[in-house]
């Protein structure tokens, strides 16, 4: 056993949900998932829109309750034990909230208010934490100046004031150009390697692979497979897919003449996809046939497969 490695039982679990329902009238939004996480890891809900992930946030947040279910936070329940809860957890949720008629930094400085933090403590936290999330020359402009980025980063520096054990991250780069996001993977990054337990929900399987160690797929609000991001791909996809387009008439017409090719064969209204654990070998048999796509394309298989094998559905509408 190398010496990084955390025996078992010391693993802390610091949320545990059982059974979790939430219902709106009939309709269940949350419809009886389970889930442990350990202290520090990174945690995903991957889904579609309408999943259920934002109201599964909101119960662990304490501020939506639960039809029916157990649920616990590092041991207590956030019904029975609201102020607790929220005192170990920083939420930052999908849609920022800031205050747009004061100042960055005071923005910061109030929320911790809120948690009824000292101003001496929060004066240096502020300025620790505008560091943190590379705002400190915005210290003093106004919030609706920021770009969507430096709004979702302060989003995230807000909420991390009371320096929660845990936190909550409700889509967090949605909206966001690639350099924001790269910007802010690199942040929640850091965070983990401080010990922060990160739980996130994203429809975005690049977010999931590049921040989860783990994670459920929820659709319909039930747990269609839980595991790490390579785990999954293994378990549910092969190695490679090939994409081949035909044109749009052609690619559901093509598809029957493609049968036999590769482990199993996806048709979506631009594309075909055969999933192979070599993908050029198999591009090689559809030449054989004596078919020309368009275009072709060998990637690797990733989490939208998984979901794509799992529910028949791509992630992304
Ligand atoms: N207050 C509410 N009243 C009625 N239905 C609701 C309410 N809140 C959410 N829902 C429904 O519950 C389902 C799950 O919503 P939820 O917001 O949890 O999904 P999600 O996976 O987070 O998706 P999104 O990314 O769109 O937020 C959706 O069908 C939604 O319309």
């Amino acid at each position: 056993m190398s010496h990084a490695t955390v025996p078992k039982q010391l693993t802390k679990t610091v949320i545990s949900a059982r059974k979790l329902v939430k219902k709106y009238g009939d309709f269940a939004a949350v419809d009886g998932i389970s889930f442990d996480v350990p202290a520090g890891e990174s945690f995903g809900l991957l889904g579609p829109n309408g999943a259920g992930k934002s109201t599964t946030m909101r119960m662990i947040g304490g501020v939506s309750q639960r039809t029916s279910g157990e649920l616990s936070i590092m041991g207590l329940d956030p019904e029975r034990n609201g102020p607790e809860v929220r005192a170990h957890l920083g939420v930052v949720p999908q849609q920022d909230n800031l205050d747009d008629e004061i100042r960055v930094r005071d923005n910061l400085i109030v929320y911790g208010r809120y948690f009824g933090l000292p101003y001496s403590y929060l004066r240096h936290k502020a300025d620790e934490l505008l560091e943190f999330a590379q705002l400190t020359d915005k210290a003093k402009a106004r919030v609706d100046s920021l770009s969507g980025g430096m709004k979702r980063r302060l989003t995230i520096a807000r909420s991390l004031i009371n320096e929660p054990k845990i936190l909550l991250l409700d889509e967090p780069t949605t909206g966001l150009d690639p350099q924001a996001r790269h910007i802010l993977w690199d942040r929640l990054f850091r965070l983990k390697e401080q010990g922060v337990t990160l739980v996130l929900t994203t429809h975005y399987m690049d977010e999931a692979e590049q921040l989860c160690d783990r994670l459920i797929v929820v659709d319909k609000g039930r747990i269609m497979a839980e595991g790490s991001p390579a785990s999954l791909i293994q378990e549910y996809s092969t190695r490679e897919v090939l994409e081949l387009r035909f044109g749009s008439q052609r690619n559901s017409t093509v598809a029957g003449q493609l049968e036999g090719i590769g482990e199993r064969l996806e048709t979506l209204p631009d594309r075909v996809l055969i999933y192979a654990n070599d993908g050029e070998a198999a591009l090689e048999q559809v030449r054989h046939r004596g078919l020309h796509p368009v275009t072709s394309l060998v990637r690797r298989s990733s989490l939208e497969d998984v979901f794509l094998r799992l529910t028949g559905r791509s992630l992304v509408d």
